[in-house]
């Protein structure tokens, strides 16, 4: 990985720096645009006929059922199950404290205010299924969305060779109760899932990440249809801090982690100490070569930087820049630097803790934002599943406070109907 020193960067090679993929953008979009257009138009045939040519996959049917799915449960090992009933415990406990109810308030005599939690009712979960089949990501998805109680849960994940899904999606499924699992993956599923086709059915808001086809479809039908999306939740990305105190081993595993999702994953590390870049990068060279996915870790890698920085809070600045999707402090002083985090999608504090952990099971959502998209976007949680409603209440001492009030500002629009309103009931009311 190149290295580059903080100090010889100027404002606009630091902006080109923390862009992720720009170039390629443009033809994928033109790309999707295309896909979308042909499940618009021709539905469940469209669905079928990219299976076939992205998934090398000829489907009879673009479900599997019940049936299936517990048969296919049925194939996985009683270890793994419990692996899966490990996270499944532990999601399922953090996204619960999530809960909250919120006050009723009296803003002023006679009014009262408040919100209700309503879940949305319809949704779709994208499950990742291309260079990887990402259970972990069901779970991420579906254990929100059931504490929520959304009345729908829509399944999509690109089929596999056998034009089945593996035993570990079902067995997922089969936690969590979901019956049926769609068999569409790529920018075709969400434009299904955005329009509706005969099989699958249309929803109010679409969750997960998937690779630049998948983003970019779900970018383009949220502003096209009224489904909503989580975020942009691409490819995956790290940014490690690293002082002194960090242990070289441990970072280059945890870059390696996340450079061997895809090739177009970037994984970055910004060091205070020269000597922890030098032994990182050999240690990279040493792990890289017995990794089964070497081949997409190294493309990754050649995508990917190194930035010396004089000390941690020059480390900070660049990394709220950067915007992160995972944050790694790996040093002993990480509760120094914490409250100077502003832009990160989520964050593994200390030398002991692995971003694998949030990946699958310390209980936080690995459904995050990237591509600088942590800046504005927190990752998926309970609170992407639900809608809060406002209510109020105002009885006779209320309306007879507030009401003049109401009366001048509506005046001051020239809103004289919203006036009238209020003034039809002032004079209702018996002195
Ligand atoms: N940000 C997050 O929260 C997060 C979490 C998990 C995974 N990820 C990322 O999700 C991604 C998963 O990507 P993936 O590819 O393994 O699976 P995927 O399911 O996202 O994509 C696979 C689908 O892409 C489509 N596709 C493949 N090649 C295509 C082409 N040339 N043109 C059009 N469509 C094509 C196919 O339909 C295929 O079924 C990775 O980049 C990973 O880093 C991100
Ligand atoms: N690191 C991914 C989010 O970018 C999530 C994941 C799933 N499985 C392994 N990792
Ligand atoms: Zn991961």
């Amino acid at each position: 990985m190149k290295t580059y020193n903080y100090k010889d960067l100027s404002k606009a090679d630091i902006q080109k720096l923390i862009q992720r993929n720009a170039d390629a953008a443009n033809t994928i979009r033109e790309k999707v645009e295309q896909i979308i257009a042909d499940v618009r138009i021709s539905g469940d045939e469209a669905l079928k006929s990219y299976a076939q040519k992205f998934d090398q996959v000829s489907l009879n049917s673009l479900f599997i059922g019940k049936e299936e799915i517990t048969k296919q449960a049925n194939t996985i090992s009683a270890e793994v199950k419990d692996a899966i009933k490990v996270a499944y415990a532990n999601i399922k406990k953090f996204h619960e404290t999530q809960i909250h109810k919120e006050e009723k308030t009296e803003t002023t005599t006679g009014v009262s205010c408040w919100r209700e939690v309503r879940a949305i009712e319809r949704v779709g979960l994208y499950i990742p299924g291309g260079t990887a089949v990402l259970p972990s990501t069901f779970l991420m998805l579906g254990i929100p969305a059931k504490i929520a109680g959304c009345k729908e849960i829509v399944v999509c994940s690109p089929p596999q060779k056998d034009g089945n899904v593996n035993g570990y999606l079902a067995f997922v499924a089969e936690l969590l109760g979901i019956e049926k699992i769609y068999l569409a993956g790529g920018a075709q599923a969400v434009a299904a899932m955005a329009y509706g086709t005969e099989s699958i059915p249309k929803v109010d808001k679409i969750f997960g990440p998937g690779n630049q086809y998948v983003t970019m479809a779900k970018t383009l039908v949220q502003s096209t249809t009224n489904t909503a999306i989580d975020m942009p939740a691409g490819p995956s990305e790290v940014l490690v801090i690293a002082d002194e105190t960090a242990n070289p081993v441990f970072v280059a595993a945890d870059l390696l982690a996340q450079a061997e999702h895809g090739i177009d994953s970037q994984v970055v590390l910004v060091g205070s100490s020269l000597r922890i870049i030098e032994e990182t990068q050999t240690e990279l060279q040493k792990q890289l070569v017995v990794l089964p996915r070497k081949d997409i870790a190294a493309k990754a890698l050649e995508n990917s930087y190194v930035v010396l920085v004089d000390d941690l809070n020059q480390a900070m600045t660049f990394s709220n820049e950067y915007a992160p999707e995972h944050l790694i402090l790996a040093t002993d002083n990480w509760q120094q630097i914490t409250d100077k985090i502003i832009n990160a999608g989520s964050v593994f504090a200390g030398n002991l803790t692995p971003e694998s952990a949030g990946d699958y099971a310390s209980g936080t959502n690995h459904t995050l934002p990237t591509s600088t998209y942590a800046r504005s976007y927190s990752g998926v949680s309970l609170d992407s599943f639900i809608k809060k409603i406002t209510f109020q209440h105002i009885s006779e001492s209320g309306i007879k406070n507030l009401g003049p009030s109401i009366e001048i500002l509506a005046e001051i629009e020239g809103l004289h109907a919203h006036k009238n309103a209020v003034s039809v009931r002032l004079a209702g009311i018996k002195e």
